[in-house]
């Protein structure tokens, strides 16, 4: 049989941008995005579903390669071994998918690589030997609670987290990566309603409901399209971002007549957006963010979320900006630079990209942010530091040297600021921190309030 050319497309895409990945361990998500531009989105959508199913099954798709070939995987080009990954993903987690399409199809893009003959033989003879034996293969989930466990992350990573939060929420933060999350969006509460976007969402025949843990979520547990297909998207009734990432925004109230705020690390404008839909009559948000694409996007999204009025943004980074000497800020927030280890099921490279000996660099630039962005709080102001970072050294360990350098700025316990239902997410020291275990991001957020008096 002969597949679709659109199809094919689609997993020549995937394989190229593991291909791509697995030599230059750069982010996905731009190989991604770049790769799918000139495909149609049925099957830009195909194409990502494959590369992050690779990403997030590697160990178990290698172990069941490992039992159909006598040929050590270490020794097979990353064409080879990622085409055979791509393979068995389709073949046993994409079940809309024909046996003999995901074959075909698969062995088909080596062709058209001008493979030799006898490679293409090989992966063809692999991936007809999983399809036979399919029915009797254990599952990704059986491997994941068998011991020991396999679990698709670096060795190092589990030990890190099972030292930092006991071996049972380790192996869960593990199972919830290895599992699609689901799309989460913010309402826009100055452009529609939560209910009215629901309703809208279920005119349109998708299935959505209220998040758990936060007031203003939406979240879709299957949606293949484009978030740009969405009913509302254009008249900018939502944003997508993850109940946890929406929780920690909410740490910089209460907010002051005309407040003044700062979010020194902007980015897309996730949270500049939320700050923005958060200020009282009078206040202006100021949005800093560096990087040229996402300073675009940042842009884009604050123009289709209605807020070019009240959010200036500023293509700096927040060093270059402190030096314009800006009147003092009510509360500057700092979503700073991590290592990501949080966001793992929604960027599952994160994983196989970082090193143990990645954090110490993090904390480093994470602490001079803080420094900078303290100076720039109004006397009686307040200071919000997030990660979406799980590990210590970029969260607790960077509030504490933070505060031996700047003692006058207190943690302030943020239990009040969150809903009844997020309470759980509070610490004893009163710092919010979610993680994947509890079917969320991992954040880490602080407030710290700047006790010098005005
Ligand atoms: C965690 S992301 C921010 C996410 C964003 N707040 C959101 O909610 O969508 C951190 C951002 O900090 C930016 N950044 C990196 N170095 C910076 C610096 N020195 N000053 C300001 N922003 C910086 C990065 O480009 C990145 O967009």
């Amino acid at each position: 049989m002969k597949p679709a050319a659109n199809s094919t497309d689609a997993r020549t895409t995937a394989i190229e941008v593991l291909c791509l990945w697995a030599t230059t361990h750069g982010s996905v998500d731009l190989f991604l995005n770049s790769a799918i531009e000139q495909l149609a989105d049925i099957d830009r959508g195909l194409a990502k579903t494959m590369v992050y199913g690779v990403l997030r099954q590697k160990e178990y798709l290698d172990y069941i390669v490992r039992a159909h070939t006598r040929h050590p995987l270490r020794k097979m080009k990353p064409r080879t071994l990622m085409t055979l990954r791509v393979g068995v993903y389709q073949l046993l987690f994409l079940h809309r998918i024909p046996e003999s399409a995901a074959v075909n199809a698969t062995v088909n893009t080596l062709k058209a690589a001008r493979q030799p003959g006898w490679l293409v033989g090989f992966v063809n003879g692999v991936l007809r030997a999983v399809a036979r034996s399919r029915a009797t293969l254990p599952t990704a989930d059986q491997m994941a609670a068998q011991e020991p466990p396999l679990l698709n992350h670096p060795a190092w990573l589990i030990e890190r987290w099972q030292a930092q939060f006991g071996r049972d929420t380790a192996l869960a933060i593990c199972r919830k990566n290895s599992v699609e999350p689901p799309l989460t969006l913010r309402v826009n509460s100055r452009r529609t309603s939560h209910s009215r976007l629901l309703e809208q969402l279920h005119k349109s025949g998708i299935t959505a409901c209220s998040g758990l843990y936060s007031p203003l979520s939406v979240v879709i547990t299957t949606y293949p399209g484009a978030i740009t297909a969405l009913p509302g998207y254009e008249e900018g009734a939502f944003q997508v971002q993850d109940e946890a990432a929406q929780l920690a925004s909410l740490l910089v109230k209460p907010l002051p007549l005309r407040a003044r705020l700062l979010d020194g690390c902007a980015g897309l404008g996730g949270k500049t957006t939320h700050l923005a839909e958060m200020l009282p009559p009078g206040g202006a948000v100021v949005a800093v963010e560096p990087d040229s694409r996402r300073y675009r996007l940042l842009r884009d999204n604050l123009r289709r979320l209605g807020h070019g009025q009240a959010v200036s943004a500023v293509h700096r980074d927040l060093q270059t900006y402190a030096t314009t000497r800006p009147t003092l800020f009510d509360v500057v927030l700092v979503d700073a630079p991590c290592s990501g280890t949080g966001v793992i099921r929604r960027h599952p490279d994160i994983r196989w990209n970082r090193q143990p000996e990645d954090f110490a660099g993090y904390q480093q630039t994470q602490l001079q942010l803080l420094e900078i962005a303290a100076r720039l709080v109004k006397p009686a102001g307040a200071l919000v530091y997030a990660t979406c970072s799980l590990e210590f050294e970029e969260n607790e360990e960077v509030i504490s040297h933070f505060q031996e350098k700047f003692p006058h700025f207190q943690v302030e316990n943020v239990a009040e600021l969150l809903p009844e239902t997020a309470q759980r997410l509070v610490t004893g020291t009163g710092y919010f921190r979610s993680s994947p275990a509890d079917g969320l991001d991992g954040f880490f957020a602080a407030r710290l309030v700047n006790q010098r008096s005005l």
